[in-house]
């Protein structure tokens, strides 16, 4: 089809052009400045991928269906707790539900330790969507430091700036779990109706599909912090 979207950013420009101004600002529009809203998507690319020179690629292509009924994405919207906290409320939380209890907003190594000490299920890397304080670090340059402070001891899970499958690819292989999607889908829907977000986390999985393929990763657990490097990475190597 000749108007058919080839990638989210062009949803965004069909999203500007069928809402209302207000509407359009409210949903892509962040704090202030803007200035993390802008960093979230080009801390990413300032981010490259490594192809390995020779690898097996038997078996690509084995990331499990996102858009069925037996999605991951139900789930993790289950699972996410999205409310302003205290530490101290944490507990609080714990004694009257038996449901996971997931942190979002973690950007530092400190509250990452505190996090898994007061013993929640997971946590969100995120500045929500870069719309509370302007000038709090890109979420991707972030992840790594987080990732490292949790140990493993409980899944990582990361949002802010993801526009293209290279840039879920990247969240992966800086450690998280799982990445999650927020404006992209907003566009989908306000361009589309349904079959626009489909289309918009169809492309987000083909895009990273033909990255891992292109990096010779055949499945999601293939993608390791080898196959990308950060600013930080290029700073160490001129030392
Ligand atoms: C219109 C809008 C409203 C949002 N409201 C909240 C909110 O109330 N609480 C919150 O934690 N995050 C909120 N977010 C952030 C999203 O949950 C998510 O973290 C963010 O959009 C991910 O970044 P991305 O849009 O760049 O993918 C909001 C985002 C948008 C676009």
């Amino acid at each position: 089809m000749a108007d058919e979207q080839v990638n989210v950013n062009e949803f965004q420009q069909l999203a500007k052009e069928a809402l209302p101004k207000m509407n359009y600002d409210f949903y892509a529009g962040g704090a202030e400045d803007q200035y993390t809203l802008k960093e979230n998507v080009e801390a990413f690319r300032r981010i490259t991928t490594i192809a390995p020179q020779l690898k097996n690629l038997e078996g690509l292509l084995t990331i499990e269906p996102a858009l069925d009924n037996g999605s991951n994405l139900e789930s993790y919207a289950k699972e996410t707790l999205d409310a302003s906290l205290c530490w101290k409320d944490i507990e609080w939380l714990k004694s009257i539900t038996n449901l996971p209890i997931l942190i979002k907003g973690i950007l530092t190594r400190e509250d990452a330790i505190k996090a898994v000490e007061v013993g929640v299920a997971g946590i969100v890397v995120s500045n929500h969507g870069a719309r509370q304080l302007d000038y709090c670090p890109a979420t991707i340059t972030v992840l790594e430091e987080v990732v490292h402070a949790v140990g493993g001891k409980i899944p990582v899970l990361f949002d802010g700036g993801v526009r293209r499958g290279t840039d879920v690819f990247k969240a992966l292989a800086l450690g998280a779990q799982a990445v999650l999607i927020g404006r992209p889908v907003i566009f989908g829907l306000a361009a589309k109706g349904e079959y626009g977000v489909r289309r918009v986390l169809q492309m987000l999985k083909d895009e990273l599909e033909l990255t891992m393929a292109l990096s010779g990763c055949p499945s999601v657990k293939d993608i390791t912090r080898s196959h990308v490097r950060t600013e930080r990475d290029r700073l160490i190597s001129m030392l």
